[in-house]
């Protein structure tokens, strides 16, 4: 990997430089299951549902992507429904609420590979903001102790509030970067979501690297990635 053909890394968050990815599933797959429990429904949700429906989406998307994939049609409702709403928004915020249980539970920090990997690109001067669908993306950055490493920080809320669709599309990575002052073509993404490689091969971005979490390195490959590694150490110059 040649940082010098590159000026700026465009970074997810959950997976990529915190572990987590691993906190959104448990809380998508305790409040999924327990829906479908309360429903009557035998077939239960998995992480194969969570890589093909929900990792990397926006809140409210995957929620509906995860029903529309079993045929169950609920009102979008709004963001401001309580979470015993019956409707996309209240499961969302369910879900929400058993995230920031354990983010205040047990903390969060950065992967070890990734901090060494942050620290090798500040000293050579790569321009650095986190691209996140998570509306939560600033207070995980501030838990894990790098928010005053990323002068860009395009969240969930930051593209709500300027009414970018989420990925798959790119144009939350293309704000980024523009926020950065640097082309899409200087511009590497690392992501460990399908739906987040999709996005940096559709923005025409100089380099998307996949960081296999779990999503497989087949799956990355195929949605785009053109290189896939399992630590963020292995791309330390
Ligand atoms: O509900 P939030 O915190 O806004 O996060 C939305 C999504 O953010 C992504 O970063 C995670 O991969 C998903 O699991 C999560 O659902």
């Amino acid at each position: 990997m040649d940082w010098n053909a590159y000026d700026a890394a465009l970074f997810d968050l959950d997976g990529v430089l915190t572990p987590t990815a691993e906190v959104h599933m448990r809380a998508w797959d305790e409040m999924f299951n327990a829906y479908l429990t309360s429903k009557g429904i035998d077939e239960p949700y998995t992480d194969e549902d969570y890589f093909a429906h929900v990792d990397g989406r926006p809140r409210y998307d995957g929620v509906r992507a995860f029903l529309e994939s079993r045929g169950i049609e609920l009102p979008d409702g709004d963001p401001s429904d309580s979470p015993e709403e019956e409707t996309v928004s209240g499961l969302g915020n369910r879900k929400n609420d058993a995230f920031n249980a354990v983010l205040e539970r047990d903390g969060v920090e950065a992967y070890a590979g990734s901090l060494a990997l942050l620290d090798a690109l500040a000293e050579r001067g790569t321009k650095m903001a986190v691209v996140s669908s998570s509306k939560n993306a600033p207070a995980v950055l501030e838990a894990a102790g790098i928010a005053d490493r990323f002068p860009v920080v395009v969240s969930g809320a930051v593209a709500a509030e300027l009414g970018l669709p989420g990925k798959p599309a790119p144009d939350t990575f293309l704000h980024a970067a523009q926020e950065l002052g640097v082309s899409k073509e200087r511009s590497v993404v690392l992501e460990d979501a399908t739906s987040g490689v999709r996005a940096g091969r559709d923005g025409d971005f100089g380099l998307v690297i996949g960081v296999d979490r779990g999503a497989g390195a087949d799956g990355l490959t195929e949605a785009g990635a053109d290189l896939v590694v399992q630590d963020l150490q292995e791309l330390v110059p």
